[in-house]
Formats: C-alpha cells, structure tokens, sequence
C-alpha cells in the first residue's frame, strides 16, 4: 500500500469512512488519498462499494461514521465552486431537450465554463446537437453524460463506468480527452469492470472488496501482489488431470484439448515438478498474470479468508 500523503496535497481524503445500508455494510473502514495529476482506476467485483465511496465522494450520500474532504473542503462545498465533474451510472438525462440545450445549460452552470460547441465537438456529439435527447441511442446518450461532466475546467473529474455502452471508436475518444485532462494537472477517478481499460489508462489502481480497500498501487504492483504466475502447456496423450492436480504450488488448473493452464504461487518449482512426473509438455509458456487474472486471485483469496 502507498503511504497516505499529508491530507494539505490531497485532492480527496477518505479518513476511515464506513457506510451501511441496514445490515450492508458498503463502504467499511476506507482510508484513501487521491493526488493532483493522478488517473486512477476503482476496480472491484458486483456489490464491492464503488458506486457507494463515489457518492460518498460526491456528497451525495453521508458516512455514518468518517470523513470526506475534498479540495481541503466538503464535497458539497468543493462541487459548489466548480471544482468537480462527474459521470455517474444513474440518473437519467433531461427529457424534452436537445442535446446541444441540455450542454448549454450545464455550461452555463459551471463556474468554469468551456464554450459548448468545443464541450459537444469533444465529446463527438456535435452531429446529434439538434436532436432530443430521449431519440438517443445508448452510447449517444453515454456521450452527452460525458460532454456534461467536462462542461468546465474541473480539477477532479469522478466517472462511474465511464465507457458502459460506448462504441471502440467512443472509447478511445473518450480515454484520449481523459489523458489530455490528467495531463493537465487533473486528478480523474473511475470505477470500471474492464480491467484492459484499468491497465492502459490508470497510473494508480485500488481494488475494493466488500468496502474494503484490498489493493492499492501500480498495475504492475497489483500484478506482482497476486504473486501467482500463469503456465500453459500442451500435452499429447490422455492427460491425467488427477496428477496435473497434485503438483505443488498450485491455485488453478483447466484443461481443454490438448492445453493445459494453470496458475501457481512458484511456477519455477511448478514446471519442475511436472518434468518429474516424467512428463513432456510442449510449448511451455511461463508468465506474470494479467490484471484481469491478478484481479481475480486478489479478490478469491480475499473471499476464502473471510469465508
Ligand atoms: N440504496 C441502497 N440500499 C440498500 N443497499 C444498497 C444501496 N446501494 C447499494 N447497496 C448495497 O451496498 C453494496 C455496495 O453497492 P455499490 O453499488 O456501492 O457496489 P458497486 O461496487 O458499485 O457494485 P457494481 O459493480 O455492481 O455497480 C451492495 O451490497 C449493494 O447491494
């Protein structure tokens, strides 16, 4: 885990923040600091809290116990002056209202305006700027929640899975504004299910699991923290998987066809063990995991120690 910076240079500090819903428990202990410049991305299975420290974060739900500050102040206060854009999940868009209305209008609002035809351009939704915004398609109307969480210059831009329903081509526009906006200073934080976007895009990666923050680091130390290695092979002849199944270190094994994969806590002693069971596996690949694998042996692990 990174050492907390002096809460003074954080953009958002969470101080030991728990909130439940009756018997749920969404956001449990969370003790964070984000820092100007950073992207970074909230990752965590169904249920994990994202959504719930996002609202926190925004001030649109209040801990039970804890405390928010963002920008040094509430968030109520820090959204107040201008200094936070956000794009949640929820809440649905205007109705009967052009596109191009419904981004004036929030342009106007912002203490730190950008000119609206620069806010729809950007977002690639200038071609859909006369229509209204209940004749959008799914990933038109994703966009126009885009173009109105970049409306101003905001110093902390919070996106709730931003790219949900978005085309490639949306996708990569969308990510490219987002370095633009990190190489600027700002900080952006985002809640995702698609760990390739984490990987790419974020220089920081946290991992919630039940409220809890589980991981806090690189996409390469959230990698290396897994601590297991991928190892492919394939194998000719009937495969026993019994005996593939005793070797050492092992936390996973699959088999189809011919390929055997497995993940193990030290593939070195692994691979030597599977040449003393007199074995010879061709094309034998030796590699770290992927976010995604890392990803799900972090939250496993964490799930069978509190099972
Ligand atoms: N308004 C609410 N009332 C009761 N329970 C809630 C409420 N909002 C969230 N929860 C519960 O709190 C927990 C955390 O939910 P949250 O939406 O924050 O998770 P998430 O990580 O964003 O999930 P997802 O990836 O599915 O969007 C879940 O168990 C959820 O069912």
């Amino acid at each position: 885990m990174k050492t907390p910076a002096p809460a003074a240079t954080a953009v958002v500090a969470f101080a030991n923040v728990t909130k439940s819903y009756g018997t749920v428990r969404a956001v449990d202990g969370l003790t964070l600091d984000l820092h100007p410049g950073e992207t970074v991305a909230l990752l965590g299975p169904n249920g994990a809290g994202k959504s719930s420290a996002l609202d926190l974060l925004l001030g649109l739900r209040t801990p039970d116990t804890g405390t928010v500050t963002v920008f040094g102040s509430t968030p109520q206060g820090a959204i107040a002056t201008g200094h936070v854009g956000a794009m949640l999940q929820t809440g649905g868009l205007m109705e009967g209202v052009k596109v191009r209305e419904i981004v004036k209008l929030a342009c106007d609002l912002h203490p730190r305006p950008h000119p609206v035809e620069e806010v729809l351009d950007r977002a690639g939704i200038a071609q859909v700027a006369d229509r209204m915004v209940d004749k959008l398609s799914g990933g038109q109307e994703q966009r126009v929640r885009f173009a109105l969480a970049t409306a101003g210059a905001n110093d902390l831009i919070v996106l709730d899975e931003p790219t949900t329903g978005m085309d490639v081509t949306a996708r990569q526009a969308f990510w490219s504004t987002m370095r633009e906006e990190a190489g600027r200073g700002r900080t952006v934080l985002f809640a995702t299910h698609y760990l390739e976007e984490a990987d790419a895009i974020a220089d920081r990666v946290l991992v919630l699991h039940k409220g809890r923050l589980l991981a806090d680091g690189t996409a390469a130390e959230i990698k290396a923290k897994a601590g297991a290695r991928r190892i492919a092979f394939d194998l000719e002849g009937p495969i026993d998987e019994r005996a593939l199944g005793g070797l050492p270190f092992l936390s996973s094994l699959t088999v189809s066809g011919t390929t055997v994969r497995m993940q193990s806590h030290d593939a070195d002693a692994t691979v030597h063990a599977l040449y003393g069971l007199g074995l010879y596996p061709r094309n034998l690949e030796v590699a770290g995991l992927g976010l995604e694998q890392a990803f799900v042996a972090i939250t496993e692990a964490e799930e069978a120690r509190t099972a």
